[in-house]
């Protein structure tokens, strides 16, 4: 089980590069007074894809929101490349993309126009953005759409849309959550398998949170989520065999004690 190796957080201003991705240690939230999120620890890998599945109301979009600085967290810590994010919120961030569960892109702007207002956002010129706008549309297979306006696309090609926005700073982590909300299986199965491919090819640490069984691959890291506990964390042979399960819906059914169906 892939639980160790959790960093001394916040000690260094400039990481010496081979930091985890992303590390969460001992992290702990509540809303007003009812925790949510209770000693989450684990450490995502560069290169690595991960599925946090968790069902309804495990605590997943709160772990995101946690990440993303939308809430402050007062127990544990995060860091992202190093960069503890209570203490160096812009260079953690700057090392991190996101794919909100909500879509947020502006329908009435170009495919262009979304990707480049972004990177203004992450103080890029307009000719790199430009640049890296064109090459992280060929990377989702989307070269073809930069004059588009985005309404006038599809909800899959939209969501590989925010994919491309959420690496255009070229970051060493990737969140997902649950991206696939809204599209047909075919869309989904796509979705997932594309993901997967730009893990392999850009090295990208991929978080990907999902309630579906589906989406995880036979070589994921599964981490188990319910309700604000991390219930089992390594590969799905680990996951399957920590339950006792014969396969991994069976062993998501049992550690969750069937939330999720
Ligand atoms: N703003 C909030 N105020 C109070 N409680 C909240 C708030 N947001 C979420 N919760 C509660 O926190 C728990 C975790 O919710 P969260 O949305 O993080 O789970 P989730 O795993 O993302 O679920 P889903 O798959 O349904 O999005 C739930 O019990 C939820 O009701």
């Amino acid at each position: 089980m892939a639980t160790t190796g959790v960093l001394e957080q916040g000690e260094r201003d400039e990481p010496p590069g081979d930091e985890p991705a992303l590390s969460v240690r001992d992290l702990g939230f509540s809303y007003s007074g009812q925790p949510v999120l209770e000693s989450l620890s684990f450490v995502l890998r560069a290169g690595e894809f991960a599925v946090l599945l968790g069902p309804n109301g495990a605590g997943k979009t709160t772990l995101f929101s946690l990440i993303t600085r939308l809430y402050a967290y007062r127990q544990g810590g995060i860091c992202i490349g190093g960069h503890d994010l209570n203490r160096h919120s812009v260079q953690a961030h700057a090392r991190m993309g996101v794919v909100f569960q909500q879509p947020t892109l502006d329908l009435d702007l170009t495919v262009r126009q979304n990707l480049t207002y972004h990177a203004a956002l992450h103080g890029m010129a307009p000719a790199e953005a430009r640049r890296r706008a064109s090459l992280q549309l060929a990377r989702v297979g989307l070269q073809d759409s930069l004059r588009q306006r985005v309404r006038h696309l599809s909800g899959g090609q939209r969501r590989r849309i925010e994919i491309a926005r959420g690496l255009l700073h070229d970051p060493q982590l990737l969140l997902l959550d649950e991206p696939t909300v809204g599209l047909d299986i075919a869309s989904r199965r796509a979705l997932v398998d594309h993901v997967h491919q730009l893990c392999r090819e850009q090295g990208v640490a991929v978080l990907w949170a999902t309630h579906l069984i589906d989406e995880v691959h036979p070589d994921d890291r599964v981490i188990v989520l319910h309700r604000g506990q991390i219930r089992a964390d390594g590969s799905v042979t680990e996951v399957v065999s920590h339950a006792g399960s014969a396969s991994i819906g069976e062993a998501f059914d049992r550690l969750t004690q069937g939330a999720a169906r």
